[in-house]
């Protein structure tokens, strides 16, 4: 895949990387550009301005300008332009999905599938068209009392690079649903999937200056966007260290926060589970998008009694996974985004091996001179991992499946619970007692019950503890996006004229 034709004249990327201001590319940059390497290849794609604190300041005075019409607009009205986004997303989806497959490295196909999850976040915000949006509250005669939701202003957004595209319209389409302008500044090893999604919803009809994308280093671009004096919310994607950092900044101007952070699923295994249904969940949940999901299973508890049977058939299913080019349509393991995040998770396997765990499969580069350059990492499976082990405690987010044993009910709820992280958990068993008493018993967000992920745009995707503050998706996720406004007015024969 030459990575040059995701640049052509008439693209939504046109010939250049660029932010986007006020629906106008713009390649002004302070200091130095950041480089986007293909994940895959580990080749130069492209080199990306960095937006100085002034182009921030011209992103959200614009936005502030032009969200007062927007949010004046009927919901039915905005629901219209949205659709229209909607719309040129499935007819775009193969071309922002080179481009996701490019800057990120999952396979073609998960990338367009990721269109795809982004056009039903775009759905579920305009399904908000009909919502209540306030109440009339009793009170005394020739009075009336109303609470109603309004508009926030100016959002600023700052993702990942995990789904670049998918979390882009999780945050994007709500805030404007909502009647807000929004600000995005992407991953600096993801820029270019939401630069092209920009021009795509100016295509669509979205005015001008209502959302803009301006890249750079979060703790440059991303700092001055949430600094700024007329962002009124920040919704955000990453790691437990970058939202705690920018709840601290946030804190200064006391405008709220919205973070989706790390993660440290438990999957437990119980006896009388479906062992081959557990088995293959196990690996999906690991596996996917190379394991680089905060809902992954990053530590897997099964039962002592169904440890060999479990594990006989998690083999199988990671041995049917094959890593390879993106674009190869067979492909269904791709690389890790970045050199560093592998060299992180090359770590922490060769730390758990030295602590006592057993290495099963993997644990390095795939075999095969076409996986020596780009972030190529095994399907890796780690056992005899034990609860002392640093691999139990920090989010691995790679292909690395650990497997540990337990043997009563109590030991794993508290294990499970012992992670500082709260985002989601995975149980599996067919009794319906452990099943709900589990769920009231497991400190998680998002709990799966004999199915793996992923979540659900009408869901609510909330992370405790470590894992964030907020939430992400349905009425709870909507919610985030707006404030709402107290109306005392009084009628009765002395008022007025
Ligand atoms: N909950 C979830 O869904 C996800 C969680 N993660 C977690 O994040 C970890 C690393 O992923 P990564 O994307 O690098 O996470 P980071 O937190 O480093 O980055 C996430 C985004 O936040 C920005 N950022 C970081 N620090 C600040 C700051 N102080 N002020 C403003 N913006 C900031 C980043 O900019 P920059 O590009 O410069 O880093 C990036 O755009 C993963 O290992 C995982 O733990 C990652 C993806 C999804
Ligand atoms: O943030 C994540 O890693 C997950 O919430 C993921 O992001 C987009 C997908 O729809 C979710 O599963």
């Amino acid at each position: 895949m030459d990575h040059r034709s995701i640049f052509t004249p008439g693209s939504l990327l046109g010939i250049e990387p660029a932010h986007v201001i006020g629906g106008v590319r713009r390649t002004d940059g302070s200091g130095d550009p950041l480089p986007v390497i293909n994940p895959a290849t580990g080749t130069h794609v492209a080199d990306v301005p960095t937006a100085s604190a002034e182009l921030v300041d011209e992103a959200v005075t614009l936005a502030v300008a032009v969200q007062r019409d927007w949010g004046r607009r009927s919901h039915t009205d905005r629901a219209k332009v949205l659709r229209r986004i909607h719309t040129l997303l499935g007819e775009h989806a193969e071309e922002i999905g080179r481009i996701v497959s490019v800057e990120q490295g999952k396979p073609f196909r998960d990338a367009v599938g990721e269109i795809g999850g982004a056009q039903n976040f775009f759905e579920f915000a305009i399904s908000q068209q009909y919502r209540d949006i306030g109440e009339v509250v009793a009170t005394e005669p020739d009075e009336q009392l109303t609470v109603r939701e309004v508009p926030i202003g100016v959002i600023g957004a700052i993702l990942p690079w995990n789904f670049p595209a998918a979390i882009f319209a999780r945050k994007v389409a709500p805030a404007l649903m909502a009647g807000n302008a929004i600000v995005v500044k992407p991953s600096e090893f993801t820029p270019l999937s939401a630069m092209a999604l920009a021009e795509l919803c100016r295509r669509a009809g979205l005015p001008d200056g209502l959302l803009s994308v301006v890249c750079g280093p979060g703790r440059e671009t991303g700092a001055a966007l949430v600094g700024h004096r007329d962002v009124g919310m920040i919704t955000m994607t990453g790691s437990t260290r970058g939202g705690r950092e920018i709840m601290s900044q946030a804190a200064e101007k006391l405008i709220p926060v919205s973070l989706e952070l790390g993660g440290k699923a438990p999957f437990i295994v119980f006896p009388d589970a479906n062992i081959e249904q557990a088995a293959k969940d196990a690996v999906e949940a690991r596996l996917w998008n190379a394991g680089q999901v905060c809902t992954c299973n990053e530590i897997t508890y099964v039962h002592e009694d169904v440890r060999d049977e479990f594990l006989a058939r998690v083999t199988a299913h990671l041995a049917a996974i094959t890593p390879r080019d993106p674009f190869d349509p067979d492909s269904t393991l791709g690389p890790l985004v970045a050199a560093r995040e592998w060299a992180k998770v090359k770590s922490m396997v060769d730390t758990a091996v030295a602590q006592g765990a057993t290495l099963a499969m993997g644990g390095d580069r795939p075999p095969g001179d076409e996986f020596a350059a780009g972030n190529w990492f095994a399907p890796t499976l780690l056992t005899d991992v034990a609860s002392d082990m640093d691999i139990t405690r920090a989010e691995v987010f790679g292909p690395v499946l650990s497997v540990t044993t337990f043997s009563t009910y109590d030991e794993v709820i508290e294990r499970a619970n012992s992670t500082p992280f709260g985002l989601a958990a995975y149980l599996y068993s067919g009794s319906l007692h452990t099943v709900m008493r589990a769920l009231d018993d497991l400190e998680f967000g998002e709990t799966y019950v004999n199915k793996a992920g992923p979540e659900r745009p009408q869901g609510f995707h909330t992370g405790w503890k470590a894992s964030g503050i907020g939430g992400d998706d349905g009425p709870h996720g909507y919610e985030r996006y707006v404030r709402r406004k107290t109306a005392y007015v009084g009628y009765g024969p002395t008022y007025g004229g």
